[in-house]
């Protein structure tokens, strides 16, 4: 893992329009990626994950949402580009691996051109050069038969299978960065636990940077380097994946890793937040935004402009409430996760 940084996020906040109203999905985030780093954001479903991704890659509606903030790549303001300069940069110096992978193919087009088709925007190749590329990019996936699946269309593959196809596209140009929002969400398993074998491989290869957006902390444990936990648009914890895992301080964070299936113990799963992400239109904007999930700490627990505080090297957590926060049933001070 290098220091230079690849991708510097600083103040994005990300709004968008309901009714006549903008609303922030992220709220004043704050992230770099250095090259050949891992940085896992985590968070439950609506806390602005995505939000965030689609914002790097210029892929939300310009109507409806409103972008402040920088987003540099590379030294290069993704945010002052237009269309077809982001062109050049999405699917080359960036790859991009979606959730659904049969969304992310054209249904109609065989897998060896859709493959091609991203070489030929960005690379010159000669006709048998990138069927050369294909090929050799098939079997670095792991797909058995690379010459059949050159010929065959997406809805004749295995889900686990199309996004083999996917990573092959968003590898194909060999991006220094590559953004996967719930990259193995919609799979099996047991094939998320290949596509996530194939994508750490590929990582260890390529060296390339990869923002990994998931809700599943069992991922993260795995792939990353770095951990941002977001909720309601804001980080509210940053680390190390180690001290995530061995010191997580924020109480949402406590809450998720509580939640990781297996292995945990009943006791563990007592200690799991309930509720929901509030919808845009309703989140808190002032205050310690996780107030409401946590009513049995004391009101003065939280701060009332809290920001992200380094309060140790590279460990940064929002609101002082992390400090003597217990879940209902424990006491202050006891811990509730694994530090062996
Ligand atoms: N284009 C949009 N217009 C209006 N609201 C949106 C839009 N996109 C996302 N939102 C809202 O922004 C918030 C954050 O959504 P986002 O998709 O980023 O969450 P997420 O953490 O990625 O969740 P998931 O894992 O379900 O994708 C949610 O309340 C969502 O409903």
């Amino acid at each position: 893992m290098g220091n230079t940084p690849l991708l510097q996020i600083r103040n994005l906040c990300t709004s968008f329009r309901i009714q006549e109203h903008y609303h922030a999905a992220v709220d004043d985030v704050t992230l770099t990626i250095n090259e050949n780093e891992v940085v896992a954001i985590v968070g439950e479903s609506g806390c602005g994950k995505s939000a965030l991704a689609l914002s790097v890659m210029g892929l939300h509606p310009k109507e409806r949402t409103k972008i402040d903030g920088k987003i540099d790549f590379n030294g290069i303001d993704l945010l002052s580009l237009n269309d077809q300069k982001l062109n050049k940069i999405r699917g080359k110096d960036i790859g991009m691996i979606f959730q659904d992978p049969l969304s992310a193919l054209n249904p109609l087009m065989r897998v060896g051109k859709q493959i091609e088709e991203s070489m030929s925007y960005h690379l010159k190749l000669s006709p048998s050069q990138k069927k050369k590329r294909t090929l050799d990019l098939l079997k670095q996936v792991g797909i058995p038969v690379p010459e059949r699946t050159y010929m065959q269309f997406p809805h004749e593959l295995s889900g686990g299978m199309r996004q083999r196809i996917v990573i092959a596209i968003a590898i194909a140009c060999e991006p220094s960065l590559i953004i996967a929002d719930e990259p193995t969400t919609a799979l099996d398993v047991t094939i998320q636990a290949q596509i996530m074998d194939l994508l750490k491989d590929l990582q260890k290869q390529l060296k390339t940077g990869i923002v990994l957006i998931t809700h599943d902390l069992g991922v993260v444990s795995e792939m990353a380097d770095r951990v941002a936990v977001m909720y309601a648009g804001e980080i509210v914890e940053m680390a190390d994946v180690y001290t995530i895992f061995h010191n997580p301080l924020h109480p949402y964070t406590r809450s998720l890793l509580n939640s990781i299936p297996s292995s945990k113990s009943d006791a563990d799963r007592l200690h799991v937040i309930e509720g929901i992400v509030p919808p845009l239109t309703k989140l808190p904007r002032t205050g310690c935004r996780f107030k409401s999930r946590i009513p049995w700490i004391n009101q003065n627990e939280h701060e009332e402009n809290p920001v992200l505080q380094e309060i140790e090297p590279n460990h940064y957590v929002r609101c002082s409430c992390y400090k003597n926060f217990h879940f209902p049933d424990q006491k202050v001070g006891e811990q509730n996760y694994d530090i062996s």
